[in-house]
């Protein structure tokens, strides 16, 4: 048996959990089916269409507490985190990456100069997630300036510890472990190709997820295909997901606050309150720039991420204000039927 706290269960779920049901964690989503590790340990089980009914939710999500009863999935139970994002294409719709999460591990590479704007879009919509963001760069091997590389990233991501690490020599490698630890799950973020699979085998000791090396096909850039929530030897849990080619903020403006924070606070001290920082007098922003006390670089990148999550918002709205506008009108049409239905099934009145 394996005791469930180990696999992340909270006491205080168990008042969710339907009669007659038993909790499980989702480590694996395929189409219709689940992967879940459960007391009894690793299974697979099928979802009941109740649980895609709400079309907000999505469905279960890798890191999810489901409740099961025998090989059904028949309820989601609260959430306690949940990394998301805008899924890809025109669509606003919102997808839970990985749910209940401690930590979130924001990877990149120390190969090129660190990018600190995307770093900084990772950060955003995981101080949102709920979870504590720490910034993880790889590949320590082939940077010649390990220090300077985290001293830059360390000096963007405020109140974020930052750590460098080699999958392949080891180094750093104690310190992801110091946060990992027994019960605790974590997932890693980032880009394609910053090594996420590779961190996850070096944790693991062995490979459980293919890299690069051993995917290589040929059919694509990404050699992770699904996300998964893998039990480590040291007792956490650490999801991996496929490389994202561009993360798409969903409901972040908290988020986005949180990781310029120095910004904002600066923001609020400009003399007028709807302050554009676009060379209006009194502008606090443009001060900081102007005595090198701000990057410039990092300033446009508050502004675009600002901008993002604001449209994401009006999108979501407009599809919300669509969908009451929908269900209005099914609703005004089936009103407008009743009568007519109760016109023919009713008796012919005599005359
Ligand atoms: N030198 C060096 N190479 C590394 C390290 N970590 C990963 N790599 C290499 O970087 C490439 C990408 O690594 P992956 O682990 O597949 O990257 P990933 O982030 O999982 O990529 P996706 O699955 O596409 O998201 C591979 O060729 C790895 O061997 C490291 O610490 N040092
Ligand atoms: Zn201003």
């Amino acid at each position: 048996m394996i005791p469930l706290p180990s696999l992340g269960w909270r006491p205080e779920l168990a008042e969710h959990l339907p009669a007659g049901t038993v909790p499980a964690r989702v480590v694996r989503v395929d189409r219709g089916r689940l992967g879940v590790l459960a007391g009894g340990g690793a299974r697979r089980v099928h979802t009941s269409a109740g649980l895609f009914a709400d079309p907000t939710a999505g469905g279960p999500a890798v890191g999810d507490w489901v409740a099961l009863r025998d090989e059904l999935a028949v309820a989601v139970l609260p959430r306690t985190s949940a990394f998301v994002r805008t899924a890809a294409g025109r669509t606003s719709t919102a997808q839970v990456v990985a749910a209940n999460l401690d930590v979130v591990l924001v990877v990149d590479a120390l190969t090129a100069d660190p990018r600190l704007r995307r770093v900084e879009r990772y950060l955003a919509v995981a101080w949102s997630s709920g979870a504590t963001p720490v910034v993880v760069l790889t590949k320590a091997d082939l940077c010649d300036d390990v220090d300077a590389g985290v001293e830059a990233v360390r000096e963007d991501a405020l109140g974020v510890d930052v750590l460098a690490v080699s999958s392949w020599t080891g180094e750093g490698m104690d310190a992801v472990r110091a946060l990992l630890r027994p019960g605790r799950t974590a997932a890693m973020v980032g880009p394609s190709g910053v090594g996420k699979s590779s961190l996850l085998n070096a944790l693991a000791g062995e490979t459980v997820a293919g890299t690069r090396e051993i995917r290589e096909d040929g059919r694509g850039r990404h050699t992770t295909t699904a996300r998964e929530l893998h039990l480590l030897p040291g007792g956490a849990l650490l999801v991996d997901t496929p490389g994202m080619r561009e993360l798409a903020l969903h409901d972040d403006a908290a988020g986005v606050e949180a990781t310029y924070a120095d910004v904002a606070r600066l923001a609020a001290d400009c003399r007028f309150r709807d302050c554009h920082h676009a060379g209006e007098p009194g502008c606090a922003v443009a001060a900081a720039i102007d005595e090198g006390r701000l990057d410039p670089a990092r300033f446009r990148g508050w502004r675009k991420l600002q901008a993002e999550a604001h449209r994401q918002l009006l999108r979501v709205d407009a599809r919300a204000r669509a969908e009451e506008r929908a269900r209005l009108r099914s609703l005004h049409r089936s009103m407008r039927d009743q009568p007519s239905r109760e016109r023919t099934t009713r008796p012919p009145t005599p005359r």
